[in-house]
This record gives structure tokens, C-alpha cells and sequence, in this order.
């Protein structure tokens, strides 16, 4: 694992979008793996800036998000498709048809799940994949469980993510309780990972992720067998493991 200390929160942006610029740029049709949350907001203004200055051109650019709350409509703004468009599709030149999101309108789990697994697997997998950290060591939202799921499933989110993802709702009451999330088999299979985390709050969920025991109590702990991962931190979130 590859480990790039960032002294604030913009740096860590420039340096998580630096490496999805030289992706970008070695591979125009590119498979990015999307994330949503707080963090990766910066990166995304980065890589807006980026084609705006004509560095970046996302014409060929193929995504795969991570996840959606089930039951929010594209029209919610905070439904996860939402937040890619106002936070980075509309801004860049990708287009509409190459980017993926699970379908959080889709009642039928079974159903959304196999498409989305069939999407992954036409686009022919995933080159980069961005992560950010739940409190909890949940990426996408694959929350501690007993074993490691595999493919996109349907997850009950816990209590602790309702209490973190909240501020973002009128009231904890609003948040979704379930959402779609690729499985870990589907994170792993990325070629490559780039995690990225800020903020004091994270510390020791890096710590343990990266170099506590792998389980699926710790989801993220499983990066540790990946052969390709870069973690990019503030130094806020990568005080515990220096
Ligand atoms: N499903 C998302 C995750 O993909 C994200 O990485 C995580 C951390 O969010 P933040 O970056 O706001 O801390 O929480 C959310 O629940």
C-alpha cells in the first residue's frame, strides 16, 4: 500500500485528483469507480478545474458508482445521483449514457442488484477505484457484517452510518434505512484503489483498517490483500499510524 500525506484537506484533493488526472489521461476510456460522502468533494472540484483548464477530457470516461439509498429519486437531492451531477457530471464533459448509479427506485432488490453486477461486468470492470471511509470502516456502503459480501447486494444500514449521514437530512428519521451498494468481491476486483480520508474523526478507523486484522467487522480492512491501494490522508487522519 502506497501512503501520500497531505498537510491539509486541498492537498489532499490535489494529490487524490492527481492520480485520477494521470488515469485519465493514460487511459481516455477509463472505468472510474465512483464515491460520494464529504470527502471527495475537493477531488471533484480539483478535476472540474482540470477540464475546465482543458488538461482532462472526460468524453470517453466510463463511471460506476459505489451506491444508492433505496427508495430516493434522481430528484432527491440527497439521493447519490443526484449529488454526482451537481458535484461533478455537469461540470465536466462526461456523458450522461457512460455513467452508472444503482437505481435506488428499483423496489425489487434481486433485480437491480444482478443489473447492476451486469453493468460492472460489460464495462468490462473497474480501472480506479475511489473510496472513502465510513466511521465504522464501511466502504460504499458495505457495513460491518459476519462475512464479506460479494456482488452489488441490498444492505440495512446501521445505526451509527443513519447518526453520521443525517446532517445531510432534516431529521435522522429522514435518512434511508436500506441502500444498494457494490460488494466487496466488486471493490476488489478494481485494478486499482484509492482510498481517500480527512479529519481527526478518522484516525482511528485508519488505523484499524489499515493495519488491524482483516474482518468483516472492519469492512475497508480487507484493502490490506489488494495489490494495488493508495491511501491519501490529511495528517489529521494519518496521525495513529505514523
Ligand atoms: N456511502 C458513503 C460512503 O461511500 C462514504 O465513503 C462514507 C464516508 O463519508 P464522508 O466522506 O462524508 O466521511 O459515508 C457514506 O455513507
Amino acid at each position: 500500500m502506497r501512503i501520500l500525506k497531505a498537510k491539509d484537506y486541498l492537498e489532499m484533493s490535489r494529490k487524490a485528483a492527481n492520480l485520477i488526472a494521470a488515469q485519465v489521461i493514460m487511459k481516455p476510456d477509463c472505468v472510474l469507480g465512483l464515491a460520494t460522502g464529504s470527502t471527495p468533494i475537493g477531488l471533484y472540484q480539483q478535476l472540474i478545474q482540470g477540464y475546465q483548464q482543458g488538461d482532462l477530457d472526460f468524453s470517453q470516461v466510463r463511471t460506476a458508482n459505489l451506491d444508492e439509498y433505496k427508495g430516493l429519486t434522481r430528484e432527491n437531492d440527497q439521493s447519490y445521483y443526484y449529488f454526482m451531477h451537481q458535484n461533478l457530471f455537469k461540470s465536466i464533459n462526461v456523458k450522461e449514457e457512460n455513467t452508472n448509479i444503482p437505481d435506488g427506485t428499483v423496489a425489487d432488490s434481486a433485480a437491480e442488484c444482478a443489473r447492476y453486477d451486469e453493468v460492472i461486468r460489460a464495462l468490462g470492470g473497474v480501472d480506479l477505484q475511489l473510496l472513502g471511509l465510513g466511521h465504522n470502516g464501511h466502504i460504499g456502503f458495505n457495513e460491518p457484517a459476519d462475512s464479506f459480501a460479494k456482488g452489488t447486494h441490498c444492505v440495512d444500514l446501521t445505526e451509527s452510518t443513519i447518526e453520521a449521514n443525517k446532517r445531510f437530512f432534516a431529521s435522522a428519521d429522514d435518512v434511508p434505512r436500506q441502500a444498494y451498494t457494490m460488494g466487496i468481491q466488486t471493490i476488489m476486483g478494481a485494478r486499482k484503489i484509492l482510498v481517500v480520508v480527512n479529519g481527526e474523526a478518522k484516525a482511528d478507523i485508519v488505523q484499524k483498517a489499515f493495519f488491524g486484522p482483516v474482518t468483516p467487522q472492519v469492512p475497508a480492512s480487507i484493502l490490506q490483500f489488494h495489490p494495488d491501494v493508495t491511501l491519501v490522508g490529511d495528517e489529521a487522519a494519518l496521525s495513529k499510524i505514523n
